[in-house]
């Protein structure tokens, strides 16, 4: 009854003229996915369901996940066959069943062999539950084809995006090109000779604030022109070829090279089931939508009605436009404010998905002092004098950090090189022709990139060739030759040439018609009632999938959480424009609040009125989101509303119990703490002095460091960290002052505040220390808090990096130094995990450290764990 072929017991393969889903060349008949709208599939599960009676379901339930489960663990094929005829006898099924439908069933019973979360959706399918919510799992075969973003996504986004590129996919090939370095080393110079349109307006001053986006479009020549004539007839040539594939399947499929996954798709497609799909969606059908929409400012529509009503030839000149527009390049250029207060902000904007073109001027020296150091070493992490070989470095390891690098894995990610370093001034720079500057240039970086440790990871992204320019010459051919350069490395990224599908067009579209109109941000119901206005409006769920992948490629900014998943930001910009309304600079303050405005200079707490204040002085698309603003700010912990009692933390809000307290304060370090945000990038005092803070003379726990790989750590990071604390535990108060420093905070723990929890950073390592000042405490009776503490604060850095290659590793402090000192007597944690004492290099007195000893605090959950197993 069963048909198996006789050499390996199996049934022969489908074939892909009987319409089934599977790939007809897959060695192993049936994988570990399935498609739940197989008609198939479908059918068959109906057919059990008719036919399999009352009494027979229960056993029909019992063995089908009898044959999910033990075949699973034995993978044995004979087991499964045993299962299967007992199925088979059970239920009398050769008087139920054609040959052809047992057919149908012994197929789907084994991909329930294959796989267990099929056998759920069988069940459930029989049962006639509902089956919406079911994880329908893609075969990780066909999962391995789509983009990146969209394979990182849960399983179900996975389906709706690999169901979306069923109707129709394109390649997409975008370069977001990201142009980088020190304020006025000629950043926004070189942007402007890249782009054939500014390249005329060379002469007018311009510096960039914040983040200037440029969308270019690529001439046959290989220039670069602003992405505003070509993109109606971009559109359209998307359009047309959607209408084509819709109305005529046969063609698309012709126009693509096939790759394996173009065949698996084009085998789905010949599906019944697609087939219903594409044929649901025919000329007529296309013509009755375009018939309902009456905006012929819908440039996607406004063609496809001219595709339908006319087949008339398009005006020579719209024929050559398409025909540049084939080539569907686009050029996002990112040209990024080079003042330092913006640096915290930028790393938002740095992904994997990016060409970066570093500048640097070749008239300064590397060891230069940059402007007005301390100030940008806040913001860039110099502890000394801050140099233009730390803005150099600090660039390249935020590249780095950005680049999805996995460094501790073992399937280490090769690194694609994706930074060119620019030298401008090449008209003013030393030497006295082309060859010797060029010479000086190489010297220049090859000195820079020496000062990063050997075998650094950081080498491999930089791109062997260097652009020496002199941006006051825009016919400099170095610009065509850089401009070339850049399209071909992108054209090596694995990311060139992903495909999407084609339906996202029009909603791709809407967001840059409502960028074109100067909207930055956008009430998510503004985005559902544009898509409702589309062509193929996506609904709600492909909407949300659809933005969460162009806020993954940095096109949009989008959280789906919370309050912030009301709003799309359509122009990345407007988060660093929002950000720059809380830097003070010389806004005009309203006498009322100037004392108050002092205060926020002098000590970074936003009262309500300075809120205010701030805002009344934002551009209008920035204070006319006011909530929104204040939202984003505390989501990407810029901004933190400070918990003042500790029954905040437990969740009990006491108005009555909010310090209030007007102090007047020891040199002038005593603000007030009301109502208010605090915006710890802005902490401008140096604890006085910071041993005092850091090694106080009672009870403590031993120093617990992050010690961030590569020797970086953007100071933002530990500015974020101060924000998570501030919302968590209250401002601890000490010498009558509030403990809130650039660098250094320290948190009331308990009630009492006896505990203090203490976190400082220096360079790339993040301290923590929890400090008791009652006498008779024992810290012993309050791990279970430095466990919570240590999980806050573990969980706060790994989501800052989430997205990053660098990691961190925790080291203790040796217990026995009096005082910290900075990255020294550092153990690794790790490596107290397999052996019970380390040797002490620090102390001078040489000695070990036992395990107990160094994880007692910090780590007693995972001490307690091992005496456990132990036993
Ligand atoms: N002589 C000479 N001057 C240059 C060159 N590149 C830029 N400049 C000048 O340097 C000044 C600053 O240039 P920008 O291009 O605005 O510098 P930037 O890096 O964009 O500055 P920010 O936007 O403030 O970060 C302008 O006056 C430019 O004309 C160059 O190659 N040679």
């Amino acid at each position: 009854m069963l048909s198996v072929d006789a050499k390996s017991g199996k049934p022969p393969k489908r074939s892909q003229e009987k319409g089934y889903t599977y790939p007809i060349e897959a060695d192993i008949y049936v994988k570990d996915e399935f498609d739940p709208n197989s008609i198939v599939l479908v059918q068959t599960l109906q057919l059990l369901n008719q036919k399999v009676e009352e009494q027979d379901h229960k056993l029909l339930k019992d063995i089908v996940s009898r044959i999910a489960n033990e075949s699973v663990s034995s993978k044995n094929y004979s087991v499964f066959k045993e299962y299967v005829r007992r199925f088979v006898n059970g239920l009398g099924f050769s008087e139920k069943f054609s040959v052809n439908e047992t057919e149908d069933i012994f197929n789907i019973l084994i991909e329930i062999w294959e796989n267990p979360k099929f056998a759920s959706y069988v069940l459930k399918k029989v049962y006639n539950e509902d089956v919406s919510d079911a994880v329908i799992p893609i075969g990780k075969e066909i999962s391995d084809q789509l983009p990146e973003d969209v394979q990182q996504l849960d399983p179900k986004a996975i389906t709706l995006f690999y169901k979306a590129l069923k109707d129709g996919k394109e390649k997409v090939n975008n370069i977001r090109l990201m142009v980088l370095g020190m304020c006025g080393v000629g950043k926004t110079s070189l942007v402007k000779n890249l782009i054939r349109d500014f390249r005329k307006k060379l002469s007018e001053p311009l510096s960039t604030e914040g983040i200037d986006v440029h969308r270019c479009k690529l001439t046959t020549d290989g220039d670069w022109f602003l992405d505003k004539e070509l993109k109606v007839v971009r559109y359209e040539y998307r359009m047309q070829k959607v209408v084509t594939k819709n109305t005529n399947p046969a063609t698309s499929a012709n126009d693509e090279i096939a790759s394996s996954h173009d065949l698996f798709v084009n085998t789905v497609t010949s599906s019944k089931d697609h087939e219903t799909q594409t044929q649901s969606e025919p000329l007529q059908t296309i013509k009755e939508k375009i018939a309902l929409h009456k905006e012929d400012d819908i440039v996607g529509l406004k063609f496809a009605k001219m595709m339908v009503e006319t087949s008339s030839d398009h005006s020579e000149k719209r024929k050559a436009l398409l025909d540049e527009s084939k080539n569907e390049v686009t050029v996002s250029v990112w040209d990024f404010a080079g003042q330092p207060q913006y640096y915290s902000t930028h790393q938002f904007f740095l992904n994997k998905r990016s060409i970066y073109i570093v500048v640097m001027d070749m008239t300064k020296e590397l060891k230069d002092a940059v402007g007005d150091s301390e100030e940008i070493g806040i913001w860039c992490g110099s502890v000394d004098d801050c140099t233009y070989l730390d803005i150099f470095k600090f660039w390249l390891n935020a590249i780095h950090m950005n680049s999805d690098y996995q460094s501790k894995t073992q399937q280490r990610k090769t690194i694609k090189k994706t930074v060119i370093l620019v030298g401008t001034r090449k008209d003013k720079m030393k030497g006295n022709d082309l060859e010797e500057k060029e010479n000086i240039m190489n010297s220049y970086f090859d000195n820079a990139l020496f000062s990063f440790d050997h075998g650094s990871p950081i080498f491999e992204h930089i791109y062997p060739k260097r652009f020496l320019v002199d941006n006051l010459t825009p016919n400099d051919s170095a610009f065509a030759e850089l401009r070339k350069e850049i399209v071909s490395l992108a054209a090596e990224q694995d990311y060139w040439g992903e495909e999407y599908p084609v339906r996202w067009i029009h909603m791709e579209q809407t967001l840059d018609k409502m960028r074109d109109e100067k909207r930055q941000i956008e009430h998510i119901k503004t985005v559902e009632e544009e898509d409702l206005k589309n062509l193929h409006p996506l609904g709600k769920e492909e909407l949300t999938l659809f933005l969460e992948i162009q806020h993954k490629q940095g096109n949009i900014i989008f959280f789906n959480t919370g309050e912030l998943k009301n709003f799309v930001v359509l122009a990345p910009q407007w988060i660093i424009e929002a950000f720059r309304c809380f830097i003070p600079h010389n806004q005009k303050i309203e006498s009322t609040v100037l004392k108050d405005w002092e205060e926020y200079i002098k000590h970074a707490i936003l009262k309500p009125n300075v809120l205010l204040e701030v805002m009344k002085n934002s551009p209008p698309y920035i204070h006319e989101y006011k909530n929104a603003v204040v939202r984003y700010m505390e989501y990407l912990n810029v901004i933190a509303k400070p918990v003042t009692s500790v029954l905040d933390i437990t969740g009990v809000l006491d108005q009555q119990k909010r310090v209030c307290e007007e102090t007047s304060g020891i040199d002038d370090h005593n603000p007030t703490m009301l109502d208010c945000h605090i915006v710890p990038c802005l902490l401008r005092f140096p604890p006085p002095p910071l041993k005092k803070f850091t090694s106080p003379d009672i009870p403590r726990t031993p120093v617990l460091a992050f010690v961030f790989c590569g020797k970086f750590m953007p100071p933002s990071f530990f500015h974020r960290l101060v924000a998570v604390c501030i919302r968590a535990w209250p401002i601890s108060k000490e010498s009558n002052l509030y403990c809130l420093f650039n660098g250094l905070a320290i948190f009331a723990l308990n009630s009492s505040s006896t505990y203090t929890l203490r976190i400082w950073y220096r360079d790339f390592i993040i301290y923590a220390r929890i400090a008791c000042y009652s006498k008779n405490a024992k810290l012993e009776e309050f791990v279970w808090l430095f466990q919570g503490v240590r999980h806050k604060l573990e969980k706060s850095l790994h989501d800052f990096v989430c997205q990053s290659s660098s990691e961190f590793e925790e080291y203790i402090q040796c217990p026995n130094m009096q005082e910290y000192i900075h990255n020294e007597g550092l153990l690794r944690v790790a490596q107290f995990k397999y052996e019970t004492e380390i040797f002490c290099s620090y102390c001078s007195i040489p000695h070990t450290v036992k395990q107990s000893d160094a994880l007692k605090h910090w780590f007693k959950e995972w001490l307690d764990q091992k005496e456990t197993d132990d036993n």
